[in-house]
């Protein structure tokens, strides 16, 4: 891993540093961010050695600091308590970030009219080590070299025209994670009601899922054809294949899954506006 952020220059002011903020700095101080460029507002999150570390965004302010890049990483939900204060910093050459679930560029553009660029990222907690995927589009004028510069140390990123597909985004690849880790619980309980210990049950599906994704990323080939020389004709895998692909219904769950997570982003979205 390089240890360096290459074009990403200035002080980045995060405000929200919980589960996925929190996971991106770590990887960032880990890639060779500055600490010293770094102020984090957040009530509750553990101060990052070597950043400057504030309750609340009074205190920031009070404490003379500047930002180049403000980053949102609270919930959506706690963006009218924030947005008044920060609007007022969040001018000039500054560029505003925001990972909140729902909240569209629009919104981001009437609450922080004033910023150099608006950018909205979707990155997922696979960040932590650097093996996530973040989406990105953003309105205004983003230097998107720097932006490439940040992204990069958390893995894959996904540059997107616009936000029309975020929502639906959000779900896949930010709720993703959680579904996938359901999936080999299930995986898990169901060899352990068939007589596995419980332990080895888990450890042998976290080998079994992470072999065969890591597989399916670099041998290139599509998941059919994979499943294709796993799968004997008569043999043990089309017995099971057979259960699994019965009535086209693990794609009709799955289709439900991913709907029900992209329409709450738009309701969280008209909670952050304070329509609801
Ligand atoms: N957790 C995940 O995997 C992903 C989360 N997101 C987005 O990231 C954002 C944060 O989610 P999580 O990290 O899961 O939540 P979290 O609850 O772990 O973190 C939120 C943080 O915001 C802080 N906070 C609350 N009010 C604040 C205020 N007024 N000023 C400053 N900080 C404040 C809390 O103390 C907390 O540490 C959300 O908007 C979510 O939509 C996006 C993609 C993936
Ligand atoms: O559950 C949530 O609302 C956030 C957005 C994507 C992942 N976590």
């Amino acid at each position: 891993m390089t240890k360096t952020l290459g074009k990403f220059a200035g002080r980045m002011l995060l405000v929200g540093c919980g589960n996925m903020a929190g996971a991106m700095l770590d990887r960032w101080l880990a890639a060779g961010l500055d600490p010293a460029r770094v102020a984090v507002v957040d009530p509750v999150a553990e101060p990052r050695e070597g950043t400057a570390h504030f309750t609340t965004l009074a205190d920031w302010q009070a404490a003379d600091q500047s930002a180049d890049w403000i980053m949102l990483g609270m919930k959506p939900q706690q963006l009218g308590d924030v947005a008044g204060e920060l609007a007022a910093v969040a001018g000039g050459a500054v560029h505003l970030l925001s990972i909140l679930a729902g909240v569209s560029l629009a919104d981001l553009a009437v609450r922080f009219p004033e910023a150099r660029a608006q950018v909205r990222i979707l990155p997922n907690l696979a960040a932590r080590i650097g093996a996530g995927v973040s989406a990105v589009t953003s309105t205004g004028d983003a230097d998107s070299a720097a932006i490439e510069a940040l992204l990069k140390p958390l893995g894959e990123i996904v540059a997107l025209p616009d936000d029309g597909m975020m929502d639906l985004v959000t779900a896949f690849t930010g709720s993703g994670p959680a579904f996938v880790f359901r999936l080999i619980e299930a995986y898990a309980a169901a060899g352990e009601r068939l007589g596995l210990s419980g332990d080895d049950a888990l450890k042998l599906a976290t080998a079994t899922f992470g072999g065969a994704t890591a597989l399916l990323a670099r041998s290139g080939e599509k998941p059919g054809a994979l499943v294709a020389q796993v799968a004997s004709k008569g043999g043990t895998t089309q017995a099971g294949l057979d259960i699994l692909d019965e009535g086209g219904e693990l794609v009709a769950l799955m289709t439900n899954v991913l709907r029900a997570a992209r329409d709450r982003g738009r309701e969280l979205a008209d909670i952050a506006r304070g329509d609801d």
